[in-house]
């Protein structure tokens, strides 16, 4: 190997492994449908620069230890448990492997509603959003790391939001605006801070899914928008104050602009302006994008 160069990096596993698991009782079945991407570091060193395949576990390894966890775990449902399941496993089995990474995405399946009752095993497709979670567990400290989010959560507000009072110059041509659409697609995750196995595997993650979806959806609704970077924020620090266990929070939000269409000039001259204003145009790109990290302060200390 040329002496001038190094191995920075090297990450490797199986990536879209697919599956639905159904979780069987006389009363009602629950189907969870996952994509999941396993991902290991560790002495793997050589597979890369000497053609040393003898530290490889191979990714066709790593798709069947997917539906092997899979086929004996009881927690499929909670993506987060599940994921931590299959790092330990990789950790255990493989000394030489340091880290491991479990992606996963979990569609979502909601029970039918038949005469205003879920049903037993039917189950419809009723959103955009996906359930994500990013598990990374380190043999060193048997430490867990994890990111939960929710992902394409499509929103819409015909009121309530303004965009006012921003920097002008000579660039600007942006009319301020008073009352406006806000839309967006929610993009979130948030990090934990419990990090040994025993207190990971204690928090409710169910919970604050719930939570953080709840908190999105009604601030999203009912806060007066000053513009996506104060509602955000706000959106943010409700997660933290309400979740002691959330260290962190990412959000990103794109400004699905909705402009009203000029009418000026049709049949005659519409006024779709001002209090007549509602015929719009989606207008897809170019869009805002608006992101910010909220996180507790680091504890003084004393
Ligand atoms: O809420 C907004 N934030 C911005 O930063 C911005 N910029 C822009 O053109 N429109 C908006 N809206």
């Amino acid at each position: 190997m040329p002496e001038q160069f190094v191995l920075k990096t090297a990450k490797y596993g199986k990536d879209k492994v697919r599956l639905l698991k159904v979780y069987r009782t006389p009363q009602k079945q629950v189907a969870v449908e996952l994509t999941v991407r396993l991902m290991l570091e560790g002495d793997i060193e050589t597979s890369y620069t000497k053609a040393d395949n003898s530290v490889v576990v191979t990714t066709d390894t790593c798709k069947n230890t997917v539906y092997y966890i899979a086929k004996h775990s009881q927690n499929v449902d909670t993506p987060e448990l599940f994921a931590q399941e299959l790092t330990q496993h990789m950790l255990n089995h493989y000394s030489h492997i340091h880290v491991a990474h479990a992606e996963i995405i979990k569609h979502k399946w909601t029970r039918i509603l038949v005469d205003g009752k879920p049903h037993a095993h039917s189950f419809v497709r009723d959103g955009d959003e996906v359930q994500t979670v990013h598990v990374t567990q380190y043999r060193k400290g048997d430490r867990v790391e994890c990111k939960s989010g929710i992902s394409n959560l499509l929103v819409l507000k015909t009121t309530g939001s303004a965009f006012y009072g921003y920097y002008k110059d000579q660039f600007t041509t942006l009319p301020e605006v008073w009352d406006r659409i806000f839309s967006t697609a929610v993009d979130c995750t948030w990090t934990y801070n419990k990090h040994s196995v025993a207190a990971f595997r204690n928090i409710d993650f169910q919970r604050v899914f719930d939570g953080v979806k709840k908190i999105t959806l009604e601030t999203f609704a009912t806060d007066d928008s000053a513009s996506v970077q104060a509602t955000m924020y706000l959106i943010q620090t409700r997660i933290l104050e309400l979740f002691p266990e959330v260290e962190e929070t990412y959000y990103s939000l794109p400004n699905k602009h909705y402009f009203g269409v000029d009418m000026s000039k049709l049949a005659g001259g519409i006024d779709n302006t001002g209090k007549n204003l509602d015929v719009y145009q989606p207008v897809s790109d170019p869009s805002g994008l608006i992101t910010a990290t909220v996180s507790r302060k680091p504890k003084s200390r004393l």
